[in-house]
Parts: structure tokens; sequence; C-alpha cells
């Protein structure tokens, strides 16, 4: 009978163990040991009777067992004989396999002393001998042992690393594999593996399925690693007819195949699976017919993947135009300033505003012909005179009217969220805070509102004076009626900066019978992360105020506002400076001066005066021909009243043959004086009260121009181009810097309206007063 030890050895479960076995001398002791591997099969022909020592090592056996399956020494040591009698050497190893390595074990080992073989009972010497060299082969086979496991913890080292850098999916795959790696190492030494899972209740004693559960990516191989019964048995074929315990427990065991669920929903959903994100929408469309494709995308793909042909490739692709990014938090705030999203009214200016109401304005506008198509275009009368359509000056629907900017702002804004509002404080690097855009605007798309505190050009002073005297910056801003806009206390378009390359213009609408001032985007659109910019148009009043401007366009004038204009061009001085050097010099004026010969100078100078006095004439000439026109009727008029006054007063005079002239020349030194006196008294009354209708009638220039309908269309264009020009003076900055503001008085801010009304009133006023003056000259 072989010794208990060696085919405790031969039956290892691990194909480890089988290796280790050809050329390893182990004893029994070392089989027993902690650090080893405990068998999982004992043979058939083994009995714990044979030898003191081969019971002693059943005890220790039996009792680690009981410690790993946390059951009692005694229902270990019969689940250890059930196992014994379940995992026969003659079930795990083939019956040649099993001879050959019995007899290379047994002729690699030396020989039993005598006295082991003659009695059950050794000599003490020879025992404690015995066990000497056992224990030198026990801390060879430790020291072996413990080698080969450091192999699986190298590897799980490993693949700890990788798993820090991978998403979820492969995270467990790779936890799976590492509880493999351990399962392995626990082979080699100690099965920890398992008797931590054991431990924490995922493997009970009868069943596994806990742990089947919990190991959805390799349900067979972790499950056969973790126990290695169930791996023996997989890889040598069980006798036939003799099914074991451990077939059935992993039949049991094994776990149901779980099918992957795909999500229902996400950004991709609905994408068919040849979808290719290059290519557009209708070529996308073609492509899928082609393929013949009609499986709807149900599932993300996978982010790590996504456009990695564009970073392969370092392609350029465009980021779509609803991309939000808002800065991360923790920006540095403007301290000192005061928050108001409506206009104000303050003090005097509440006044002016009643009594300076905005004339109404509708538009005659018909819906666009085309589904989807917007009216209210640039033919628009209320777009062209810069009011707001709303439901009751324009006929369209809100769905359809293109000219309802700030109705669209009041509804973003009132939703209150970071998107909608689309627009943050940002520091700069060398002009304080800026504005920057956290999502993209369409070009011509209403920003952000301009609002803040409306006051009167004496507010302004006295603030600028005394409340803002040490401020470095002001935000002032020209409004209606001559009244200004100070953000100070206002909205965060405030802090929007000037450039000369600007990718935003202000307008100011009348929205509701109320003008407001707002931000629009430009022809390019606004891209997220741009900082939003003006032009300032600033005035700077004085050279003291001129700012330098560091907006950093190719084309900047380098200051803030209108470039300055040159005193003196270079031409004109360069001439002065030699005609000075010349007379200094006491000689002759050079026979060039700028350039021009003396003669083409004189020539130039009398065609000048011939074309001056041409034009005098002809004005002289008209001018007389309107006297003389006028004249006569004034003549004709008077001699009619006082042919009529004569009539009245006097019968024998109007009974009288003389002829009407005659009479007339008779009466005309004093009639004539009266009624001239009283022609000029009337025209120049007349004049007056001209002046104030046209004033009072340009104040309704606008609404005119809307009943003019096409006819006005002229007119209107040149309101157009008018306008443009008034946004300059209407929507420039006031002065800003520390200049004590009151001490130069700023020019009264001209409007688009008093515009139009001056022009034409100067006009009329020029031409009434020429021809009181003429009348006056001839009396
Ligand atoms: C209405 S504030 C703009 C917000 C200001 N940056 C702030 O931090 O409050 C106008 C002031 O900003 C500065 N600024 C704006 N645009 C500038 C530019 N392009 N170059 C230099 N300074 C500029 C000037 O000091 C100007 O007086």
């Amino acid at each position: 009978m072989s010794p208990p030890s060696l085919l405790r050895r031969s039956s290892s479960s691990s194909t480890l163990s089988n290796i280790t076995l050809a050329d390893t001398r182990e004893s029994s002791v070392n089989v027993a040991d902690a650090s080893s591997t405990p068998p999982t099969s004992l043979p058939e022909d083994f009995s714990s009777d044979d030898s003191e020592l081969g019971a002693k090592t059943d005890r220790v056996l039996r009792g680690r067992r009981a410690a790993k399956s946390h059951l009692s020494p005694d229902s270990a040591a019969t689940a250890a004989e059930n196992e014994t009698r379940a995992f026969s050497g003659a079930t795990l190893v083939e019956p040649s396999r099993q001879e050959q390595s019995s007899s290379t074990i047994k002729s690699e080992l030396p020989e039993k002393p005598e006295a082991v073989k003659d009695n059950v009972q050794p000599d003490p010497p020879v025992l404690k001998e015995s066990k000497n060299r056992l224990r030198n082969e026990r801390d060879a086979a430790r020291r072996k042992s413990s080698r080969l496991a450091s192999i699986p913890d190298t590897v799980s080292a490993a693949a700890a690393k990788v798993t820090s850098v991978l998403g979820k999916r492969s995270r467990d795959a790779l936890e799976g594999g590492r509880e493999m790696l351990s399962s392995v190492k626990g082979l080699g030494r100690r099965a920890s593996t398992l008797s931590r899972s054991q431990s924490q209740g995922l493997v009970s004693a009868g069943t596994k399925e806990p742990l089947a559960k919990r190991s959805r990516i390799f349900p067979n191989l972790r499950s056969s690693l973790l126990d290695p019964d169930r791996k023996a048995d997989r890889l040598l074929p069980a006798k036939e007819g003799t099914p074991t315990v451990s077939t059935i427990t992993v039949k049991q065991a094994l776990p149901k195949k779980e099918k992957k669920k795909w999500l229902g929903k996400g950004l991709y959903v609905g994408q068919h699976r040849h979808f290719d994100g290059r290519l557009t929408e209708s070529k996308n469309k073609a492509k899928q017919v082609a393929v013949g494709s009609t499986t709807e995308r149900t599932h993300l793909p996978l982010p790590m993947f996504g456009h990695s042909f564009d970073r392969i490739e370092d392609r350029d692709f465009v980021i779509p135009y609803d991309v939000f990014a808002p800065l991360p938090k923790g920006q540095e705030k403007p301290t000192s300033w005061g928050k108001l999203n409506h206009n104000r009214f303050v003090g005097e200016a509440t006044d002016v505003w009643k009594k300076k109401k905005l004339p109404r304005s509708s538009c005659m506008c018909s819906p666009p012909s085309n589904d989807g198509e917007m009216g209210c275009g640039h033919d628009c009368l209320n777009r062209s005179m810069d009011y707001e359509c709303d439901e009751e000056n324009c006929p369209l629907p809100t769905d359809r009217c293109s000219n309802r900017a700030f109705a669209t702002l009041d509804e973003r804004c009132a939703k209150g969220n970071k998107y909608d509002v689309g627009v943050e404080v940002v520091r700069t690097t060398n002009r304080g805070f800026g504005v920057r855009a956290c999502r993209e605007f369409q070009p011509d798309r209403i920003i952000v509102e301009y609002t803040g505190e409306i006051i009167t050009s004496e507010e302004r002073d006295r603030r600028m004076n005394e409340e803002y005297k040490d401020n470095e910056c002001y935000y002032l801003m020209s409004f209606q009626h001559g009244m200004i806009i100070d953000a100070t206390r206002g909205s965060i378009a405030r802090f929007v900066n000037h450039s000369c390359e600007p990718n935003c213009r202000v307008e100011k609408i009348t929205f509701q019978g109320r003008p407001r001032v707002a931000m629009f985007a430009g022809p390019n659109g606004i891209k997220t992360g741009e900082e939003l910019t003006y032009d300032y148009k600033f005035d700077p009043f004085s050279a003291a105020n001129v700012q330098e401007c560091r907006c950093g366009a190719p084309s900047c004038r380098g200051v803030l506002g209108p470039k300055p204009r040159p005193k003196e061009t270079k031409k004109g001085f360069v001439a002065g400076v030699k005609r000075t050097v010349a007379k200094a010099f006491g000689m002759a004026e050079s026979e060039e001066s700028d350039g021009e010969p003396q003669e083409r100078q004189r020539k130039r100078k009398v065609l000048k005066r011939r074309r001056f006095d041409e034009a005098e004439t002809s004005g002289e000439t008209k001018q007389k021909g309107k006297k003389q026109q006028l004249e006569k009727e004034n003549d004709a008029r008077a001699a009619r009243r006082a042919a009529r006054q004569t009539s009245s007063s006097s019968a024998v005079v109007s009974a009288s043959p003389t002829p009407q002239p005659q009479l007339q020349s008779q009466s005309t030194p004093s009639l004539l004086q009266k009624t001239t006196t009283t022609t000029t008294t009337t025209i120049s009354t007349r004049a007056d009260s001209a002046i104030s209708t046209v004033e009072e009638r340009s104040s309704e220039t606008v609404s005119l121009l809307h009943s003019l309908g096409s006819s006005s269309r002229a007119a209107e264009d040149k309101t157009k181009e008018k306008r443009s020009s008034l946004r300059q003076s209407t929507l420039s900055f006031q002065p800003l810097g520390s200049r004590p503001i009151s001490l130069k008085k700023s020019p009264p801010v001209r409007e688009k309206s008093s515009l139009m009304r001056k022009d034409s009133v100067k006009k009329i006023t020029g031409g009434v007063r020429r021809v009181v003056g003429s009348l006056k000259g001839k009396r």
C-alpha cells in the first residue's frame, strides 16, 4: 500500500499541482501544512488507521477544512469524508497516469526506515530525524509555493492599475478577471478568495447560487476557479456512470444566460445602424436606403470611440450650435454691482417721460405664402421705424412675425436658467470685466437688454460730480428725449466692452410704447465662449477723456471713440513751412506751391470766381424774378382790398369812372404802405405759426409715414439712412473718466425725430425769412 501522503499529492486537483508533482519531493506533512493547497481528493484505499502520522495529518486536515467552511470539526470531517468519496483519485486521475505518477514518486522518495516498516511506532531518534528532514523539505516547498503564488499577485496588481482608467463595463470585466486570478493564487496557496467568499456568505456549503449570480461576466470560468472541484471535474472526464456530487452541484450553480438590455432612450436613439456622423441627414437617409437598413439604433454608441476618426485624422468638426458651456464655478465676481433687470425712471425723468409720449405705429404686413417662412421682414413699417410688432400693431400671428425681439427675450429670461440667459461675466486680461456667451447666438438674434436707471442730463451731471467722481468706469448711455440710462445699477450688459471690430450691435427699439435698448448679435453670429463687444462710438467730449483702446482688432482705432482728426494735412503743413522759410530768407515765392504751377493756380482761382459770380447772378436773377412776381401779386391783392374798402366807404369813388389802375395809382402810396405793413406782419406771423405748425406736424411724421403706405417707401429709405447715422449719436457712450462733466456741458443728444424736425424746420423757416426780408427791404 502506497503512503497516504503520496497519493494525496498525486490527487491534487489543480493543473499546477500536477505539474509540481513530477519534480517535487514532498512528504505527507507537507500536504497537511497550512501553506500548502489542501488536497481535494483522497485515494479510495486510504485509511486513517494506517499510521499515527497519517492520522495526525488527517486530523489537521479536517480541522482546517472545518475552519474554512465554517463547519464544526465533526461536520467538517463528515464533509471531508463525503468529498473523499466524491473526488476519488479514480474519478479525477486517469488510471495510467495515476500509476505512472505514483511509481515516479515512489522511486524518487527514500525508502521508509525499517522501524517504520516493522513497527508502526518508530523509535524517537529516528522519528526526530525524519521530522527534521520533513521540515526542511516543507520549507523548500513553501518557498516554491510562494514563488508560484506571487505570479497571480503581480498580474492582479497590473489589473488594478488598468481598472482605474477604464469604464464601468471594462472595470467589471477586470474585476472578474482579478477574482479569477486570486482564485488561482488561492489554489496555489490557501484558496483565499474561496474562504473570503464563504465568509461573505456568497458561497454556502450546499449551494453556489449567490456567487453565480454575482459573477455575470465569466460565470463558468469564475465559479470553476473558485470551486477547484468543479474545474477538475471539467478538465478530467468523469467515469461513465459515476455521477459525482460535484457534477450535480455544478449543474445547480450554472447561472441563467443573461440577455443584454439596451437603452431605450438617449441622444442617438432612433438613428439607424449605418448612421455616419460626418454626412448630412439627407445623405444618411440615402445611405440607409442603399444599405437597406431598417433597424433603428436603440443604444448609445460608446463615447470613447465617438469622433475618433476626427481625432485620429486631425480633422475639424463643427460643434452643434446649441452647445452650452458655462464657466466653471468659482469665477471672480464684480463687486459693487447693483443688478437691475428693467429700466427705472428716476426723479424728473419720470415727468419728462410722461409728457413726451411716443406716437404709436402699425404695420400692414401680410402672412408669407410659404409655410415656415416668417413675415415682417425688412419692408415691415414697424421694423423700419424701430418699433417692435405686437398683437395690437401687427396683423400677423406671433409665430409668423419675425419682429418680436423683446417679446422673445422676455420669454427667455423668464425661464431664468443659464442656457436661456446665455451670457455671463468674465474677467478679461486687460479691460477689467467683460461679458462672454456661454452658448451660440444666431446672426441678428437679441442677446441681452441694456437696462438701468433713466435719468435726465442734469441728474447725470450731478452724479458724475458727486457720486461717481472717483470712479474709473462709468456706465452711461444715451436714451430717449435727451435722457440717459445709467447702468451703474443695471443689467449684465453694462460689462460689455468696446471693440473696433465688434461682434454685436446696440439698438433702441420701441416696444409697447416704451423705448428699450438691447444688444443684438452681429451678421456673423456669436459662438459659444466668445466675448461680446460693440462699438461704443464713444464721445469723449475732450482730450482728457480719450481712453486707449485695447480691443486688439486689426483695424483698431487706438482710442475709444472716433479717431481724432488730424489738425493740418501734411501737404499744407509742408507748404506752410516752405513759405515761411522762403520769406525768412527773402526769397521770391517759389514757382511751384504745393507742387502746382502758379499759372494753373491763378487760372483755377479765376475759374472759381467766375463760377461764383455766375451762381450769384443766377441767384439774383431768380430772386429778382421772384420779388417782382411777389410784388405784382401783393399789389394786385392790395388794390383789390383797397377797392373793396373804397366801395364800402364811398359810393362816389366807386361810382366814379376812374379806371381801377388809376385809382390804385392814386391811392397807392398810403394803401400800399398799409397793405405792405399788414402783409409783412401777416407773413411774419404766419411764418411763426408755420414754424410751430411744422414743429407740431413733424412729431406726427412717424404716423403719417405709416399712412402713406407704399408711396412713403422712398421717404422711409431716407429715414433709414438718417437712423443709421442717428444710432451713432443716440446710443453713444456718455463721457467716461474722472473729469467733472458739468464743467463742459455736453451737447444735446440729437434724436431721430428731432433731427428730422430740425432739418425740415430749418428749410422752411429759412425760405420764409428770405421772403420776409426781401419784402422788408422793398419797403
Ligand atoms: C462699460 S465699462 C465696461 C466694463 C468694464 N470693463 C468693467 O470692468 O466694468 C467701460 C470701461 O471698460 C473699459 N474698456 C472697455 N472696452 C475697452 C477697450 N476696448 N479697451 C480698453 N478699455 C476698455 C474702459 O475702462 C471703459 O471705461
